[in-house]
């Protein structure tokens, strides 16, 4: 049973979502304001538009959705045609000052950053602006909204035959809050507990998802599944061919099952955030309650807030706040139990959801049997093994964590990035196991090692606060609009170096390889190669920001947008755009032996001493010329130069 300090934080994990009494009036003003004459238009003509209606950049009808119903028909959320819509006047979407695209749109659509087939182009600062004032709704109103609309239909809802638990990003039974719920309610209720995992293609290829992500998904499904049926919980997986047709189907199983409650956790990013506002008003017009829990991170995003009552956005005083904040409500920091034995009846009843077997990954998101053989051996998949090496870390290496963490040849920090992203551990579980194990009980005093590494998780609830906040950062746009304005270079013989490590720059080169290999790479050498490819290559951040999803294991949104965005400084990173990093000066500190160089360029085995860094500066040009290794691609003064002047230009062409 669950601690009263426990219970009462799970309830405000839970309940968070029924909004605090000053918020509640304003989100409700917000929603009831009367529709400005553009929202009207866009509202009458969403399926007249050229504009595809499922997408992240688009927010929902303003002020509206719950009152008249229009995103709950059940005709729009299983994508069934529609009765026909009378013919109205085609206006031009220009009426809505809000929806004229940025002007350098077609560039990104162009280049593979805007991806059409799912979203619409790519909006105007303007727009985002709207977004970071409030002026348009964020898709976590969208949920929260649709929350408190159904909350008197929620509570009428009585136990079915079942309890069912939707495993998304969070796949593990220990310290899951939602998983902790439905298995609570389940048991209160003297009926099963059922697992549900969908596996949707088209999200994988929406979201950019490597496929090492998608096997290592795979695989601790796997063991999921497993630790399930061990307490006769069936883990059943639906695929998804359409994404649209996720919310309909989702309840059409639970109808099946005659389960009238639904349990999961919430996922911050927009497409997210909307789809599970859709699922939750489809569901109460079925008679389900389906709850959306916090869990992902230690504080949820948007709790803290400045002494203005602003949401920060610079990290060290959020930090301090996060760390004060959890000081004094340490019932975050209580672990959730696992569920337990199902009713011994329920492999009966539901014999047929025992037999689900867990999929291969979509044709598109295959890994070749040696790379998967690889992958498995590299990251072994899973919650037991990520508890093992959360132990592993904290026995042997976290105490010289704050010393070595910079410096890449050095195994120095957790390697645990791929176990949050797919939820196999919990933050809570990470921050909660490292300060037991600190002598002050801490989070920021007693061994540097775990100070530092507790603030580095800060990290990750920080760009969660962040893409909750400003979330037009999940649409293509930074989150200092007016960087959108700089003149990228799109040109793809530097890009292709850089994605292949053939830069002549080799700790750039090192680090690429490292990410081709082993699907993830160093902190210190993801911000070098950020930096690299937008301030000396000027390319685009956002096709790195694309590049490393598709290819790490740990690819993370808020983090993997956060980490592009401080590389970049388009993001949150209070540090001028004049901050640039030299690759050479980066490599001679971090990798002072060429260690790392080495290990990842077999060209450069032979070259002694500091010539490692730049080989062809520094007198072994004919030895690397000779092994096959590349010249440098760009000049470093002159590149730095010229992002200057394009920074300052863009910055100041006002757009
Ligand atoms: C350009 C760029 C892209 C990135 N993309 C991702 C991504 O897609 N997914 C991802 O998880 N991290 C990303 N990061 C952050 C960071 O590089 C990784 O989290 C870290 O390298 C993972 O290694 P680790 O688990 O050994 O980290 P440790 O040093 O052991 O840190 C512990 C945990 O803290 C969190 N953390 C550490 N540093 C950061 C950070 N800078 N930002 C956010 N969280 C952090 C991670 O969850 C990490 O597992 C990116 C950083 C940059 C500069």
């Amino acid at each position: 049973m669950f601690s009263p300090g426990l219970l009462r934080s799970t309830l405000d994990h839970c309940y968070h979502y029924r909004l605090p009494p000053t918020t509640r009036p304003l989100l409700r003003r917000h929603f009831m304001r009367p529709l400005s004459a553009a929202q009207r238009f866009n509202k009458n003509t969403t399926r007249l538009s050229s504009m595809p209606t499922k997408r992240r950049g688009r927010p929902p009808a303003p002020g509206n959705a719950a009152k008249k119903g229009r995103l709950t028909t059940s005709s729009e959320l299983s994508g069934a045609p529609e009765a026909p819509v009378q013919a109205l006047p085609v206006q031009s979407v220009t009426d809505d000052p809000l929806r004229i695209p940025h002007p350098f749109h077609s560039e990104s659509e162009r280049h593979g950053i805007v991806l059409r087939d799912f979203y619409p182009p790519e909006m105007s600062n303007a727009r985002a602006r709207a977004y970071a004032t409030g002026t348009l709704p964020r898709p976590i109103d969208d949920l929260l909204c649709a929350m408190a609309d159904t909350t008197a239909a929620r509570m009428k809802v009585t136990a079915g035959r079942a309890v069912v638990h939707w495993f998304k990003m969070d796949l593990r039974t220990q310290d899951n809050t939602a998983l902790a719920l439905a298995a609570r309610m389940a048991a209160e209720n003297g009926v099963p507990l059922i697992g549900l995992f969908v596996l949707s293609p088209q999200d994988y290829e929406a979201h950019l998802t490597s496929p090492v992500r998608v096997d290592f998904m795979l695989r601790s499904l796997r063991v999921l599944k497993n630790d399930l049926a061990k307490l006769d919980v069936p883990l059943w997986i639906e695929t998804v061919d359409k994404r649209s047709e996720a919310p309909a189907r989702i309840v059409e199983l639970l109808q099946d099952w005659g389960a009238s409650h639904l349990f999961a956790n919430m996922e911050y990013e927009a497409d997210e955030l909307r789809r599970e506002a859709k699922i939750v008003r489809l569901c109460a017009e079925r008679g389900i309650a389906m709850e959306v829990v916090h869990d992902t991170c230690v504080v949820l995003p948007g709790r803290l807030k400045s002494g203005t009552g602003n949401q920060y956005a610079v990290y060290s005083p959020w930090r301090r706040a996060w760390v004060s904040h959890i000081h004094d409500n340490l019932e975050l920091l209580e672990l959730l139990p696992p569920p337990g034995q199902n009713p011994a009846s329920t492999r009966l009843d539901f014999s047929r959801l025992f037999e689900c077997a867990v999929p291969v990954a979509p044709a598109s998101k295959r890994l070749d049997p040696e790379a998967a053989v690889r992958f498995e051996a590299l990251w072994p998949a899973g919650e037991h093994e990520a508890m093992k090496r959360l132990e592993m870390f904290c026995e042997e290496k976290v105490g010289g964590y704050a010393k070595n963490r910079n410096i890449p040849s050095v195994t120095g920090t957790s390697s645990l990035s791929v176990h949050f992203a797919s939820g196999t551990l919990s933050a809570r579980t990470a921050v909660r196991y490292a300060r037991d194990r600190n002598n002050t009980k801490r989070l920021d005093g007693g061994n540097e090692g775990i100070q530092t590494w507790i603030s580095e998780i800060a990290w990750r609830d920080f760009y969660k606060h962040v893409l909750v906040n400003w979330p037009y950062v999940c649409m293509n746009k930074p989150f200092k609009p007016e960087y959108a304005n700089i003149e990228w270079s799109y040109n793809r013989t530097h890009f292709e170096a850089w994605t292949q490590g053939r830069t002549g720059f080799p700790l750039v080169d090192a680090a690429m390889r490292q990410m081709q290999h082993t699907g993830y790479c160093h902190n210190r050498c993801r911000m070098v190669v950020a930096s690299f490819l937008s301030k000396d290559l000027l390319v685009d951040w956002r096709m790195g920001e694309r590049f490393f999803m598709e290819h790490l294991i740990d690819g993370d949104f808020a983090s993997n947008n956060g980490g592009w965005g401080f590389a970049a400084s388009v993001g949150v990173d209070p540090q001028p755009y004049f901050r640039i990093f030299n690759p050479l000066l980066q490599s001679e500190k971090f990798d002072p032996d060429g260690e790392y160089i080495r290990k990842w360029i077999p060209e450069l085995k032979g070259v002694q001493g500091k010539a490692i860094h730049d080989p062809y500066g520094r007198g072994a040009g004919e030895q690397a010329r000779k092994a096959g290794y590349s010249e440098p691609i760009v000049e470093h003064k002159g590149a730095r130069d010229r992002a200057l002047t394009a920074y300052k230009k863009g910055i100041a062409s006002g757009i």
